[in-house]
């Protein structure tokens, strides 16, 4: 199974950005937490900075909406050129149809979920997304700890992918480091969003290498 390490720029120095993002080039995709202080009680930023990192990633862009409203704003981030958008599906109105319309922009549609909100509704959806994010943290900030009691709905959705053999990525966000990591894989994620493990590291290609390898050996 392939598995994929998006570094969490939450973490990094955010007047040193494009430095930053340097340092994270041997990850697979850059994640970007965009947040609007309603949907969470945090403040990021917006179309006008994502369209910068854009410009100057050495890696595609995996960016995670934790806005209100995401039916309105979600596909501008589509038309910025992101290779994923993943929306949170307690903000959306029409998750199917909104996820259709950001893969007819060209991007990868995602489908997000806090810790309380359940999976079983849409295991019968996994068509309608490229991926679901299952929130290992109550989404808001980071350098949070991993919650385990998230885990049973990454088994389902790893059932039902493997069940229906569609190529849906399941990522899972918060709290992952070199030990939590391995539980994630065990019980199913394939796609690992890791803030403060990463840029808390003196070496992040070391640290990048290392959770790939505890991912890997850690997967079906
Ligand atoms: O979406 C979020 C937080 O809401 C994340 O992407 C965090 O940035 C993860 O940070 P760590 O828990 O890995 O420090
Ligand atoms: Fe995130």
């Amino acid at each position: 199974m392939t598995v994929r390490i998006n570094p969490s720029i939450l973490s990094a120095d955010f007047v040193n950005l494009h430095d930053d993002i340097e340092t994270i080039a041997s990850a697979d995709l850059v994640h970007v937490d965009v947040m609007d202080n309603h949907f969470v009680p945090n403040l990021t930023f917006g179309p006008q900075m994502v369209g910068r990192i854009q410009d100057v990633s050495p890696i595609p862009l995996d960016v995670h909406l934790m806005i209100d409203d995401p039916d309105r704003w979600a596909p501008g981030y589509a038309e910025l050129g992101a290779y994923s958008v993943t929306f949170h599906a307690e903000a959306a109105a029409d998750a199917v149809g909104l996820a259709r319309r950001l893969r007819q922009i060209g991007s990868r549609a995602g489908i997000a979920l806090k810790p309380g909100t359940p999976v079983e509704p849409y295991l019968d959806l996994l068509a309608e997304f490229d991926q679901v994010l299952v929130m290992t943290v109550e989404p808001g900030f980071g350098g949070q700890s991993f919650m385990p009691e998230t885990m049973p709905k990454l088994r389902l959705l790893r059932e039902a992918v493997v069940r229906t053999g569609l190529d849906v990525w399941l990522q899972v966000d918060g709290g992952i480091t070199e030990s939590t990591i391995a539980f994630a894989a065990e019980s199913g994620a394939d796609t690992f969003v890791a803030g403060s493990s990463v840029f808390s590291s003196p070496d992040r290609a070391a640290q990048i290498d290392a959770l790939r390898s505890a991912a890997l050996a850690h997967t079906h």
